[in-house]
């Protein structure tokens, strides 16, 4: 993939650009395979799920600058200026058509973008997340409530069609207030604009609905490879009891679900939980996710806490970059556990738990490449507790 940003050096945040993808993702495969070497055996990895190389992103971060009537959507440069864009060739086509209209009405929304080094304005991003079926999620970042209204005016305008006949629809919105002068994406204070307080995602034959805060993959077609392969892993094993640890909006959890199968997804986000007991209620899971529960708590505390007797038989977890962190991963050592899945986005720190449970060997490993054009990566493992 060749990109005009990266040439002309404006933004250098996909590191491997220019790199031909299958070299790309043959030097992923072979980094994560060095960092997994003492616990991963050359025959347990399987074949890397590869992504498009280009136009994969289900999100856009966009950080607004620059001057009222002339805005940047993008990033900052070192010095706090904005750096256009628009036309960043990652963003799925849905996605584009919608970063590329919304550049072009800021301008007249009376919007102020923020300027870091005077403190001054009021919009600093905007966050769009894009479903598969055209479905758009439009997350407004103000510095404070003044300009509330003429967000909720752009949101009208927004509603009434994006890009053309053909573009993106705009299913929910909101304001999320984030008043401090720190490098952080978003604010504690949500209001929801739009009736739907949720966006249907069409992952693998199911339909996740995401609330404006819960996390999601931002690469919706490996996501579905990733689901794919964790449940036909659980399949081979046939656990009558499943947890689903750092579940999210429940996309484990859900595609494991099964007929006769006890599955309880764990998450700390209030709203995740919320969003994975709406999903629960898809139509496509009627009869198979009866026994599906979840539940929002601290995950190391969920292990802690339960009886020997409720542990489950197959224990999925996808833990945040940190990994597990010793508690967790010392409770798996000795609980008896038979099967874990571990996918992670992290080989380093995936690194560190399995050395803290060498009861567990590594039956199947496989790279899922959820970010082209960077070193970034997702592997997931099925481990068998030894004899
Ligand atoms: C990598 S995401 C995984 C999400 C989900 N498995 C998926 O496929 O979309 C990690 C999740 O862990 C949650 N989380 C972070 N710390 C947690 C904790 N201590 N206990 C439970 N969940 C936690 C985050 O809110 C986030 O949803």
């Amino acid at each position: 993939m060749q990109c005009d940003y990266f040439d002309a050096g404006a933004c250098r945040s996909c590191t491997l650009m220019g790199e031909p993808y299958p070299a790309q993702l043959a030097g992923k495969q072979s980094s994560v395979a060095t960092i997994l070497a003492s616990w991963v055996s050359p025959g347990a990895w399987s074949a890397p799920a590869p992504s498009s190389e280009s136009a994969f992103r289900n999100k856009a971060k966009l950080v607004v600058a620059g001057r009222r009537g002339a805005p940047t959507v993008g990033i900052l440069d070192r010095a706090g200026r904005g750096v256009d864009l628009r036309g960043c060739g990652l963003y799925e086509p849905g996605l584009h058509t919608a970063v590329l209209d919304l550049a072009e009405r800021l301008p007249a929304s009376g919007l102020t973008p923020y300027d870091v080094p005077t403190r001054q304005g009021e919009i600093k991003h905007v966050l769009l997340t894009h479903s598969p079926s055209g479905e758009l999620m439009a997350r407004f970042v103000l510095r404070s409530p003044g300009q509330r209204r003429r967000v909720v005016e752009l949101v009208d305008d927004l509603r009434a069609g994006i890009g053309g006949p053909g573009g993106p629809r705009l299913r929910v919105a909101s304001l999320n207030l984030q008043p401090e002068h720190k490098a952080v994406l978003e604010g504690e204070a949500e209001e929801v604009l739009t009736p739907d307080r949720t966006l249907p995602v069409q992952v693998a034959g199911l339909t996740l609905h995401l609330g404006t805060r819960s996390f999601f993959q931002t690469n919706t077609g490996v996501a579905a490879a990733l689901y794919r392969q964790v449940a036909a892993w659980v399949d081979e094993l046939g656990p009558g009891r499943l947890w689903d640890l750092y579940c999210g909006v429940g996309g484990f959890a859900l595609h494991t679900s099964a007929p006769g199968r006890e599955v309880v997804g764990v998450e700390l986000s209030a709203e995740a939980v919320r969003s994975a007991r709406l999903s629960r209620e898809d139509p496509a899971l009627r009869g198979r996710a009866a026994d599906t529960t979840f539940v929002a708590g601290d995950a190391t505390a969920h292990a802690r806490d339960a009886r020997p007797a409720d542990r489950p038989d197959v224990l999925v977890v996808n833990p945040p970059r940190r990994g597990l962190g010793q508690e967790l991963a010392d409770w798996m050592q000795s609980s008896g556990v038979p099967h874990v899945v571990y996918s992670s986005c992290s080989a380093t720190s995936l690194a560190r738990d399995l050395a803290r449970m060498p009861a567990y060997a590594v039956r199947h490993t496989r790279l899922f490449d959820m970010f082209p054009q960077t070193g970034h990566h997702e592997v997931a493992l099925l481990l068998d507790r030894r004899a």
